[in-house]
């Protein structure tokens, strides 16, 4: 399994179920913001709250193949194995496609996501484990605190202004090695300091 960061930004993404583990992929994929469609003849709590909150779309019957052809990304989670099987053959092999119940008759699985504003840390043990997954998500998460969100801000901002300055690549690689000093992300007046020195810099 290859790991990419995909933006699904206004794609369609149809869930075909109703359940706990809709809800879990759809509430997966929220920050992605994607167009979320449900098929199901019954919806949890959980989703109808989310659809009300969001706007995401609800059919409420069986699902058929018609209901996924112009899926971007199909999520498979009813409850019933032969159901979900059925439904991944009818798809193309174009598709984007997660069976939550038997992985490998899709082609996509879900990480584990930690978020720090631009700092993402996806985990996956390609299914052999997923409770090992929730494990090292929960380590990372005390590992990486909130700092590092205003911290990924420094760094970016730092970086755009030095990808537009007349310097040596020599000199610009020093200065962002410099800036990866752990006493950037944990003292805010250091930042302070060398970004308005950056900023002033000429283009
Ligand atoms: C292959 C994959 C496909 C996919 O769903 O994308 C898949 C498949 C299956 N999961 C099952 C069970 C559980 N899954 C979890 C938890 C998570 N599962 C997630 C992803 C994935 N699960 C993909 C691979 C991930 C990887 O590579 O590690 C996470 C990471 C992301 C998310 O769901 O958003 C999320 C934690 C995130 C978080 O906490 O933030 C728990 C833990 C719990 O609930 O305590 C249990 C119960 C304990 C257990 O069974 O181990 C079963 C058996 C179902 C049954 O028994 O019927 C299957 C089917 C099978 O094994 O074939
Ligand atoms: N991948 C993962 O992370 C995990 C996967 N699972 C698997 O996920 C599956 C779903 O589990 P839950 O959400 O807890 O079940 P659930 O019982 O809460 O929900 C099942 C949903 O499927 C719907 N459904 C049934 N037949 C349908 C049809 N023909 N068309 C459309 N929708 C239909 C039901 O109306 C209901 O909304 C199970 O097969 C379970 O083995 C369970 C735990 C974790």
């Amino acid at each position: 399994m290859q790991p990419f960061f995909i933006n699904l930004k206004g794609k369609k993404v149809v869930i075909v179920g109703g359940g706990k583990i809709a809800a879990r992929k759809a509430k997966n994929l929220e920050t992605a913001q994607p167009e979320i469609t449900f098929v199901a003849p019954e919806f949890s709590e959980d989703v109808l709250a989310l659809s009300k909150q969001t706007g995401y779309s609800l059919i409420q019957r069986e699902a058929f193949p018609a209901d996924l052809s112009d899926a971007f990304m199909v999520i498979l989670a009813t409850n019933h194995r032969q159901i979900n099987k059925a439904l991944a053959e009818q798809l193309s092999p174009n598709q984007l496609i997660c069976v939550v119940d038997e992985a490998e008759e899709g082609n996509v699985i879900f990480p584990a996501i930690i978020q720090r504003g631009q700092l993402q840390i996806a985990i996956s043990t390609n299914g052999a484990s997923p409770k090992l997954t929730r494990k090292l998500k929960q380590d990372l998460e005390s590992q990486f605190d909130q700092s590092w969100e205003t911290y990924l801000e420094f760094l970016s901002r730092c970086r755009n202004k030095l990808k537009k300055l007349k310097i040596s690549i020599e000199e610009k690689n020093k200065l962002l090695e410099k800036i990866l000093d752990d006493r950037y992300r944990t003292n805010e007046h250091l930042r302070a300091e060398i970004l308005s020195s950056i900023l002033i810099l000429e283009e």
